[in-house]
């Protein structure tokens, strides 16, 4: 329609059509150049200003996505251009005279079947991703080259592109059967006071394309590839959706393309989405899906920030005594044999005079920037509180650090509390869907949410454990008894004998003891074969099965092969272990209600 919007068929109503508005739009006769300079160019130079940018190709296979990311010589994409104008930057910059030195340094990987291989150094094998305590995203062990011309970066990057991993499918030639993600790093270090530090980081993604295998022909590896490809895009997704709707839990971590691009969707950095799509009629739904991932993406609201701190020898040239760094304790300790302060040339000032002397800036700067933020507003909380007493902030190093241990041991115990109110939450609805009448019975409170609760709420679990317990209590009633039960024990099951004597929590806590073992059996073969043999509709059947996990198993089950037990369930990415256990309860316990109440 215009620059900025377009329309198409709507498939389900010849009448109408469907219009979608974005920040650009570029035809088919758009060159590469227009891209770039129209979306991509204008944000390079956030990096200079210590904030993130991502760039990332989004679309069915064949659409163009490495096209437009690579390009060609005669027609260079979005990865060789910003390169080219990052590093004239950089240098004009960076320049003597100018106030802050500069460094660019490259990492280059892929994401091939949920593993990290380093596309710089093909001997490496899959790689961790980790979040320090600011939320950075890391990955120790990958091997980032230092690059001052377009020369170095060509040496390093053309040689490792092909270490990426392609293959031919009905559809491409040349399909990307990865998500290629190369990493600019720029560095600034500021030359004069108060000697700053920044870092930018610039990710150019080629996503690997979506596939539907009935048009690409996917059998055998190909077929396990496009599993995998689907999947993280299916999360990639999720984590769309949930950004949009402002959900507590974003679902970064069920894919590891997701988790590596934290920082850049909804988080810090400028993201940008191409999405490219094929115009021909036989592309049509896969035309639609990308364009609804991008309108979807366009109302995910990042923030920017800067990454910038401030170097520790700084702290020389204000000379800050040990004594105020360490506090009175530590300063001792760290001094020589004959007193003298180690690493000071200067003589050693009273802590009055050179408190003095500093800004409160100056002081803070050797700290933590994330412990430095918590005494912030553990001040603040202090002060709101009117709490009696010296700051937080001005109290020695050695008692900071002690009182800092002490609140991250209370936010560790508040977490181990939730995550046990989580536990038991769930096995109240698993027990309401085992039981809908006693739902109706249950205290309301059961529901409230998390923080209205205390975190002793098991009363209503007890009483919620009424009608499969019903075996139980027939056989508990004759004495001497041995009912046989299976117990989790780590990931082994273990057949072992409780004496129906054992006290009454233990048994409510062991909810395979409510049914035989041949109905245990029976159930989970049934559960079995569903996972194996069930499409994505039959899937939702099971009870905790929701339309995103039904997908996530058919993803797995494409990928790995047919689940040889239901615990398998576990090492579907996006499924948790207790996840796994509350729903195999939920569904035996279904199953063994529905086997009651037959006309048996
Ligand atoms: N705008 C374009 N102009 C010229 N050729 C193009 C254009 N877009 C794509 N092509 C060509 O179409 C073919 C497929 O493109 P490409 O490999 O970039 O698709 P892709 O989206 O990356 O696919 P996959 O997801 O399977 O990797 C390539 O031969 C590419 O050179």
């Amino acid at each position: 329609m215009d620059s900025c919007s377009l329309e198409i068929a709507n498939w389900r109503n010849h009448q109408e059509t469907l219009k979608y508005q974005f920040d650009a739009f570029y035809g088919e006769r758009s060159t590469q150049q227009d891209i770039y300079a129209g979306s991509v160019q204008p944000i390079l130079r956030h990096l200079l200003e210590g904030q993130n940018a991502s760039v990332l190709a989004y679309g069915p296979t064949g659409a163009g996505k490495t096209h437009t990311m690579l390009g060609s010589p005669e027609q260079p994409g979005v990865i060789p251009r910003a390169l080219m104008d990052l590093l004239q930057l950089t240098r004009e910059e960076g320049a003597e005279g100018r106030p802050w030195a500069l460094s660019v340094t490259m990492s280059y990987l892929e994401i091939y079947q949920e593993k990290v291989l380093d596309l710089l150094d093909s001997a490496s094998g899959d790689l961790v991703i980790r979040e320090d305590c600011r939320g950075n995203i890391l990955i120790p062990g990958l091997t980032q080259k230092p690059i001052t011309s377009f020369a170095d970066f060509e040496r390093h990057f053309l040689p490792a592109s092909r270490n990426r991993t392609v293959g031919a499918t009905r559809l491409n030639q040349r399909s990307s059967r990865s998500h290629a993600v190369l990493l600019v790093k720029v560095d600034q270090r500021e030359r004069l006071a108060p000697f700053r530090q920044r870092e930018g980081k610039l990710y150019l993604i080629d996503l690997a394309g979506s596939e539907d295998n009935r048009r690409t022909g996917n059998k055998g590896l190909r077929l396990k590839e496009s599993g995998a490809i689907n999947t993280s895009l299916f999360v990639l997704g999720k984590v769309v959706d949930a950004l949009n709707q402002g959900l507590p839990r974003v679902p970064y971590r069920d894919s590891k393309l997701t988790r590596l691009l934290q920082d850049s969707l909804g988080g810090s950095a400028h993201s940008i989405l191409i999405a490219n799509i094929a115009p021909e009629r036989r592309f049509y739904l896969d035309t639609v899906s990308a364009l609804n991932f991008a309108a979807r993406s366009k109302e995910v609201i990042n923030r920017p920030f800067t990454n910038e701190s401030l170097q520790l020898h700084v702290l020389a040239p204000v000379k800050l005594s040990q004594k105020e760094l360490l506090g009175p304790s530590e300063a001792k300790r760290a001094r020589g044999p004959e007193g003298e302060e180690i690493g000071s040339p200067e003589p050693t000032e009273a802590p009055a005079s050179a408190s003095q002397k500093l800004s409160p800036l100056q002081k803070l700067s050797s700290m933590d920037p994330a412990m430095l933020e918590r005494l912030l507003s553990l001040d603040r909380l202090l002060g709101s509180q009117g709490s009696q007493g010296a700051p937080l902030l001005s109290t020695p190093r050695r008692e900071r650090m002690v009182l800092m241990k002490t609140v991250e041991e209370k936010d560790l115990e508040i977490e181990r509390l939730k995550m046990k109110q989580k536990e038991l939450e769930a096995k109240v609805l698993a027990q309401e869907a085992v039981d809908p009448k006693e739902k109706e019975n249950c205290s309301p409170t059961v529901l409230r949410p998390l923080s209205h609760r205390t975190v002793t709420v098991a009363r209503p679990l007890k009483k919620a454990v009424v009608m499969p317990l019903q075996l139980i209590q027939e056989q508990a009633a004759s004495p001497n008894t041995e009912i046989h039960i299976l117990k989790n024990k780590g990931r082994k099951r273990k057949l072992e004998s409780l004496d129906a004597s054992e006290p009454e929590g233990k048994a409510e806590d062991c909810w395979e003891l409510q049914i035989s073992p041949e109905l245990l059996a029976h159930g989970r073969q049934k559960i079995l074969d569903l996972l194996n043999e069930g499409s994505a509709r039959d899937l939702r059947s099971l009870q905790r099965i929701g339309p995103k996990k039904a997908q996530l198993i058919v993803g797995w089950r494409e990928l790995h092969g047919p689940f040889s037990q239901v615990e398998d369930l576990e090492r579907v990415e996006g499924i948790t272990g207790k996840q796994m256990e509350s729903f195999l309860k939920a569904n035996i316990l279904g199953l063994a209600a529905g086997q009651r109440c037959g006309p048996s």
